[in-house]
């Protein structure tokens, strides 16, 4: 991954994906922590070299949907944390970011802006207009629903970005290479007409490979 030095200012899109527990929080929080060494370091070279220095304002959001761990900070399912401000729809994110003038924007379960308009994901203007004001955009969100089918606007925040990291972790039933998120329901595996909208954590969910993946119908 690179980062473009903030004098050519060029926004940029990078979506980390996969299904539950791959590891999306805890790469969110890695990045979050370099860009914001990075940062640190332009700063210190800069005041050594008394030059001006233009250090990058950063953001962290979440969308207010996830509740599991903390109302307010990103929590992955094994504790790390990193404060972050819930916002509950893409206007919302939109005029956070535009309000505190942040630069570098990071996002948690991106995969819940569901709101559209026209028939279009309204994340996407969103995330469009961003990357147009030159903002580093970097977000994370699950892919494929309890079916296995994609979830809400992930399919097209995926088309739009720049880059993608993808990410599994193994079936906790198999072993082999996980690739979707098992729902269970009072211990049952999930119907295929339940609502798509159902935040949790290992007390409904756990990663399945394809052959273990299961769905009532
Ligand atoms: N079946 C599982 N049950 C509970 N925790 C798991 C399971 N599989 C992986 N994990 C843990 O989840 C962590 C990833 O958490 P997180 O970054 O929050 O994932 P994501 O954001 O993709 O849901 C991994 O470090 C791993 O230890
Ligand atoms: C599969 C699936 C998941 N969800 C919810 C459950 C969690 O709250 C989030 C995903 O969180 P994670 O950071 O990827 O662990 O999404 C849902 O609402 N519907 C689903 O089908």
């Amino acid at each position: 991954m690179r980062w473009a030095p903030p004098e050519q200012k060029v926004g940029h899109l990078i979506v980390i994906t996969g299904h539950m527990m791959s590891g999306k929080t805890e790469e969110l929080i890695a990045y979050f922590r370099t860009v914001k060494r990075v940062e640190e370091i332009r700063e210190q070279a800069a005041i050594r070299d008394g030059k001006h220095v233009h250090s990058r304002k950063i953001g962290v959001y979440k969308h207010m949907l996830d509740t599991r761990y903390s109302e307010t900070d990103i929590v992955s399912h094994v504790g790390q944390r990193l404060a972050a401000t819930p916002v509950q729809s893409s206007a919302d994110l939109f005029k956070y970011v535009s309000e505190s003038g942040h630069e570098i924007v990071f996002c948690d379960e991106v995969q819940f802006f569901m709101e559209k308009t026209a028939g279009e994901y309204m994340i996407i203007s969103t995330l469009y207009e961003l990357v147009e004001r030159h903002c580093q955009v970097i977000v994370a969100g699950l892919d494929k629903d309890f079916r296995g089918m994609p979830f809400g606007p992930m399919g097209d925040i995926l088309a739009l970005a720049d880059e993608r990291i993808s990410l599994s972790s193994v079936c906790a039933r198999c072993g082999d290479p996980a690739v979707v998120s098992q729902r269970y329901i009072r211990g049952k595996p999930a119907h295929w007409s339940d609502p798509v909208l159902h935040p949790g954590s290992a007390e409904s969910y756990e990663p399945r490979c394809r052959r273990c993946h299961e769905v009532s119908k």
